[in-house]
Order: C-alpha cells, then structure tokens, then sequence
C-alpha cells in the first residue's frame, strides 16, 4: 500500500476544556492500518472560516492525499465543520458519509444526529467524523479499507486502483472458469496472481496481460470514475472468450464464488450474463449435512464444482486464499482499541554518572582534587556541597551528587595519592572537565508523560520491557483459544497405547506450539470423538470459555466430517468451507453474532499447519490490533533449485529449505519430492512455505530458476550460507 499522506483537523467546539483524544486517535487509526509515515494534525476553533482556511491549507498548500476532520458535525448552533466543508469541497461523496452513517447507527440511533460529509477538492479526499473517540474509532473502521483506493481514484492511480479495486470487491468477485479443470486453474490463478500483486515476479509476461485484461474488464463495468480504456491482448483473449462461452449456464454457476450475496451476474467478454442463483443445498440451509452426504463419493476432478442436491460435490464454492483471508480480516473483530501508553516517570529519575570516574565541579580549575567519597549505582544522592577542589568517585549508574555538574572518566585521571587503608585520597585530572560530561540527565531517556507506544493485544520484547522500566504491569490482551481435535482413531501421546487403526493425535501438540511461538496461550485443549454429540459437547464447553476455536479434522467429505453441520446448527455463518489450496482444501472459517470465531483446519497434520500460518495466525495477529500488514508472514523472492516440478492444478504451498548466497544476495529454495499432506517429516528443516502457482496448460511445471515467493516459518529460515 502506497504511503499517502493525511491531515487531521480537529474542530475544538465539542472539546470545552478537554483534551483533544479523537486527533491523537485518529493519528494512531492512520499509523496502525497503513502504516502511515505522513500525519499532520492541527485544532481550529469552531469558526467556519478558520476551519475553511485549514482545509485549503492542507488541502492546497500541503496537497495531503487525505484530510479528516473530527468534531463540529452535530446539530448545535457551534457545529459548522459541515458547511465549512462543503464550501471548499468540488464533488461531494455521500456514499462515505452513508457507509459510516450506517455502520454506526448500528451502535447507537443517536449516529442520526450527525451531519458529517465527505467530499473532494483537487486531489484531496476530505472525511468529516464526529467528534468522540469512540465513533470516531466507529466511523473510521467502516471505512478503512476504503480510503486508500478511493485516493487511488482521486489521484488516478490506475495500476494500484486496478489491484486495490478488485481486493475490495473480494464479496463480489469470482472467478471465470471454463469446462475444462485446467482451463478452470488457469483463469482462477490468474486473478489470484494480480490480487496478491506479487504479478511481476511469478507470472509470464502474457499472464500477467491477460490477469490484467479479465480484472480490468470487472473493474470497469463497476466503477464509471476509471477510464474505460480497456488493455486487449487479442490472441489471449480470444482463447479466453472462446473457452469461457463454451460453458452452458450450469456450469458457469458452479464456478461462480459465491462468497457472499447472491451474485447472480457474470461478466463475459462484454456481455452480461444472467445466470439462474443456485438452489441452497440442504447443508447451506443449516439440514445435517449425514442425510444429504452420508455415502457421498466425490470424483477428484471434479474438485472445484459446487454441489448441489442432485450431485456429490460439496456445497461450498472454492475461494481463492487471498478472498479468503479477506473475508476472515473482514470478519474478526479487534479485540481491543489501541490505546497509548504514556510514561508516568521520568527516565532516568535522576541525573546519573554515565561512566565509571570522579563527579566534580567543573567551575573549578584545580588541577588536583581530593577524593572525599565514593559513590555506588543504588545509593541516594549525595545532598551536601563540596569544594571545588574536592570529588567523588562515582559507579556507571550512580546519582550524581547534587553539586557536580560533571564526570571525568577513570580513564582520563591519574592516582596521586592514596590513604593508609589502600582507598584514594587524591587525583589528578589530564582532562580539562566540560559541564555536563558524562551525566545522564534526569528524562533523557523518557520524559514523564512522554507517550511510550500504542498498545495493540500483544506485545512483543521491546514493549513488554519497555513497561517494566517504567513500571508498569500490564497484561497482554490475546483472544482465548481453544484447540480440538477431531477423530475416533486419535490417541492422546501421553496416554496410552495404540490399538489397531489408531493414531496418535498430533495435531493438538503442534497447533498449541504453533500458537505460543507467537504469543497466544491455549485455554482449553480436547480431543473430540468422530460423533456429532460429542463433537457438540466439546464445542459448546469451548464456546463458553473461548472467542476462538480451533479445531482439526471432521471438515472433508466423509460421513463422519460432522464440523460444518455443527456450525450451522450452533448459529456460526461458515463464510467459507473450501479454498483453492493445496494442502488445505476444505480449510472452513465460520463466525457467530457474538463475534466468536471458528476456525476448522483440515485434519491431515500438514494441511493444518499451513493452513494455521496462512489464516490462523494472520487473524489472530490482526484482533490484537496489528495493521494488516503485519498479519501475515514475512515473504522473500527465491529462485527454485529443482529440474522440473509438476504443479498441481492447486496453487501449492510447499515446504523448502533456504539457502543464501552471500556475494549474489540471493535465496535459493529447496524443495524435497515428497509433498505429501500427512507427511509431518516435511515440516522439519522447512525454512519457508514456496506459493507455487497452479497449473495451466500452457505452464504446467515450473523448473530450476523459477522465482517464487516464499512465506518465511522460521526465525532462522536460512539453512545454509554461500559464497
Ligand atoms: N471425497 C473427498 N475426500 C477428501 C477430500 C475431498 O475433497 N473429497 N479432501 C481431502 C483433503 S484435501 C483433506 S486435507 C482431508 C481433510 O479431512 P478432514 O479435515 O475431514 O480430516 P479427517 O478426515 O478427520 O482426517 C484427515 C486425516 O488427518 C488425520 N488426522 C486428523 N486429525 C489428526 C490429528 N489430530 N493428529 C494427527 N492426524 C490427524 C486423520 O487420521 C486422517 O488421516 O480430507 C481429504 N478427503
Ligand atoms: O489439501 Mo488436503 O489439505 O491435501 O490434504
Ligand atoms: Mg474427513
């Protein structure tokens, strides 16, 4: 995401003798979700001039990509921050001020009380918000994933608006596919490719056209503001279109995604297609999915069909990863605001001696100076005055006495004279001491209502200690997890033998790892029984204490994959039940109106590690506050060391080693043969995940030289040093 800059103004009228909190707020809103380097903030009385002349000022003079105002957008006579608005704006934006309205009349009706309008002057996007913290904090989330793409438009930023613009329509896109499964990849990775906007360093040149050329034609059909030129490539296209309409309208329906409303339009080679909206399976409708599916047998290519009543396949359309993990962001609440933390000391709280060496006047131009105490790190400060002629000597750390003003360092003197008990009686100086020397003055390090940093859930070590040298106890604010597994053939490791056709559970083990490697505590932790009651039992005791449920297994196919019927019968919306991955295929996400998430990963072991890095732990990372891009795991560019590797008609998150060649700078990945989903031995020694694309026709394989992304696991994810 671009760094745009932004203004806040916040109008004073609604603060009276209070400080202003929704500007430092809003400043803290505008770092957290993007990272904001740009922040200019400023009060204006509540003087309709006053807060015009601001407004032209950051709008005109400064050119910020973003002004926000907060306060003066209510019914009082003082309220003016609307007209003053409206009178420097040239085209208004009502649908901003309608989706914050909206958003915020949820909260409270008293939302209808405000005025708040939105609008642009040159390339300036202008945002009324109220004036409280709270709605403030309200009305921004409604429209934060919006500001950025709408400045994007404002600016005419074509290429980031093409990408941006099809991340937003995530709850109405969908992927075009044809009859064939290849064909069907083949499209589906080519919107994945652009949407993840990794374009360039994976895809051929003509993908990377022809991606450019099914997003730009959706794009422009929605949005009238962006310049209808479309990008052609013919020869793709023709392929593309002649494919596409080979498709009846059946089978355009199953390849709909029908992510979340009824999108019942297809945009084809510029027609528009009305498609007839599926008929519910009795699984959506929230029937137990055992009658529907109980002797269900599903033909592996036919993997991406969405089933219905008349067929096998299962119900849930195929998100690709980058809109699942949207509708996750979109879904999972933060689970607390960001608050700042200030200092409520000062650091150090007294002027201490930066080295070891003699605290003494430096007014004095005694060469010589008697030794007359000897000063620890601990002990209180000295009160007493001394003569210029005189000293102390003084520890690292010690309070300098209240009549020095400066430290010479051991290093810096020499020893005259000692006492018969062998302790220095007199020193001489080789320096000419300056004030201040060597003095750590009193808040140097932190003033006293200095803000430390803005808080999200967890904290990592700077934070953490950050607080203990000021002495603050606080504790962290993580979600309260519970781990399941699912399986009658699972064994608890640390209890019991196993019989013929069990196994031991480890999913348990890894996934509570998993989570305290990156800070999160496991609340509860049960193994559930493959059938529905216990199953229920299990997640109900676990809702009552947790917000989020992890589970593993159960999600697939089988007559015994109990987990999605149970979420619709405790109430959950399953946003998705399958993703275009692999492995990680049925991967399920599913929230409850109490805001509790549930998070059903594939049973297979290494299915649920990936799928845990790749949506778990974004999500949790992002209800601790952090800005989503800093959610997901670090990724680098590396150039696959393998002759030839067959892709899968999934895109494929593989394990690899990394290694680095030192003179080159750069990551070389290797990739062991054996893929397998349940082969945990995989995991050991994987520095990285690779995203390999899925297969096409026309790139079925990837070679040695190949550059691929790859998702960093480890700490230290680099295997080997070259050169
Ligand atoms: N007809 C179809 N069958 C399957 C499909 C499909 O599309 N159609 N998808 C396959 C894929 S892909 C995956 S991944 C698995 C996911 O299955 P479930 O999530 O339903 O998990 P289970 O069936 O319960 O178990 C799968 C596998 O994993 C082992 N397992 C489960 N839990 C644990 C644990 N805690 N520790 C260790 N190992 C565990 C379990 O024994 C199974 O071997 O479905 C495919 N089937
Ligand atoms: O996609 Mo499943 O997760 O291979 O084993
Ligand atoms: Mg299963």
């Amino acid at each position: 995401m671009a760094n745009f800059s932004y203004g806040i103004l916040t109008d004073t009228c609604h603060l009276g003798t209070a400080q202003d909190e929704s500007g430092p707020t809003l400043k803290m809103l505008l770092q957290r979700s993007y990272n904001a380097m740009k922040v200019t903030q400023s009060t204006v009385p509540d003087e309709r001039n006053e807060i015009e002349k601001m407004l032209l000022y950051y709008a005109d003079d400064l050119k910020l990509h973003c002004v926000l105002t907060t306060g003066g957008t209510g019914f009082s006579p003082r309220d003016i921050t609307p007209e003053a608005t409206k009178s420097v704006i040239q085209r208004e934006c009502p649908q901003l001020a309608l989706a914050m309205a909206l958003e915020s009349l949820k909260k409270t009706y008293f939302a209808a009380l405000s005025r708040a309008i939105c609008g642009i002057r040159n390339g300036t996007l202008i945002i009324n918000l109220p004036g409280s913290k709270k709605a403030v904090v309200e009305c921004f989330n409604a429209i934060e994933s919006i500001i950025p793409h709408a400045i994007e438009l404002i600016r005419d930023m074509k290429g980031k608006t093409i990408v941006t613009h099809e991340n937003l329509q995530r709850d109405f896109s969908f992927s075009v596919s044809s009859k064939s499964e290849d064909d069907k990849v083949d499209s589906a990775v080519f919107v994945d490719s652009i949407r993840t906007t990794e374009i360039s360093d994976q895809s051929s040149e003509s993908s990377f056209i022809k991606a450019l050329s099914v997003q730009t034609d959706n794009f422009q059909r929605q949005s009238s503001e962006i310049d209808q030129k479309s990008i052609k490539v013919e020869d793709d296209r023709k392929e593309f279109s002649k494919q596409s309409s080979k498709s009846d309208s059946k089978d355009i329906t199953h390849l709909l995604n029908m992510s979340s409303s009824t999108m019942n339009e297809i945009i084809l080679d510029d027609e528009i297609l009305k498609v007839p909206t599926r008929k519910k399976s009795k699984a959506e409708k929230g029937e137990e999915r055992t009658k529907v599916e109980s002797s269900n047998h599903v033909c592996p290519h036919k993997t991406a069909v969405i089933g219905d009543e008349n067929d096998r396949n299962s119900p849930f359309p195929m998100l690709n990863v980058s809109d699942a993990l949207e509708k996750v962001f979109s879904t999972v609440k933060r689970i607390s605001d960001p608050e700042v933390l200030n200092s409520p000391m000062n650091c150090p709280p007294f002027r201490a001696s930066i080295k070891d060496g003699y605290a003494i006047k430096s007014t004095s131009s005694s060469k010589y100076r008697k030794v007359i105490g000897f000063i620890a790190a601990g002990e209180k400060i000295v009160k007493k005055d001394f003569a210029g002629d005189e000293c102390f000597k003084i520890n690292t750390g010690a309070a300098i006495p209240a009549f020095a003003d400066s430290v010479v360092q051991i290093e810096d003197t020499k020893l005259i004279k000692e006492k018969s008990d062998g302790s220095e009686e007199e020193i001489e100086l080789l320096t000419i001491p300056k004030a201040k020397c060597d003095i750590r003055e009193i808040g140097v390090d932190l003033l006293k209502g200095e803000t430390l940093f803005t808080t999200n859930g967890l904290m990592d070590v700077p934070e953490k200690t950050i607080l203990a040298s000021v002495g603050i106890q606080k504790a962290q604010k993580t979600p309260r997890i519970a781990v399941i597994s699912t399986g009658d053939e699972l064994v608890d490791p640390n209890e019991g033998e196993l019989n013929e056709g069990q196994i031991y559970d480890s999913n348990s083990t890894m996934l509570k790892l998993l989570l305290q490697k990156h800070g999160f505590e496991v609340k509860t932790m049960k193994i559930a029984k493959d059938d529905y009651k216990s199953l229920k039992t299990c997640v109900v005791s676990s809702m009552k204490e947790c917000d989020v449920i992890i589970s593993s297994g159960g999600v697939s196919m089988g007559d015994k994959d109990f987990v999605k019927p149970l979420m619709k019968e405790l109430g959950f919306e399953i946003h998705f039940g399958r993703v275009n991955m692999k492995p990680g295929k049925p991967m399920t996400f599913a929230s409850n109106g109490d805001g509790k998430s549930y998070f059903a990963l594939p049973g297979n072991p290494v299915s649920a590690y990936v799928t845990f890095h790749i949506f778990v732990l974004p999500a949790l990372r992002f209800m601790c506050g952090f800005p989503k891009t800093k959610c997901q795991l670090p990724t680098i560019n590396a150039i696959l060391q393998k002759d030839k590797y067959t892709l899968d008609p999934r895109p494929e998150y593989a394990r690899a080693k990394i290694s680095f060649d030192v003179n080159k700078g750069l990551y070389y990945a290797h990739m062991p043969d054996n893929q397998m989903s349940s082969r945990l031995a995989s995991l050991i020694d994987a520095d990285v995940l690779l995203h390999l694309p899925a297969a096409t026709t026309k790139i079925p394989s990837v070679n040695r030289g190949f550059k691929v992304k790859a998702s960093i696991l480890n700490l230290h994810f680099i295997s080997d040093y070259q050169g």
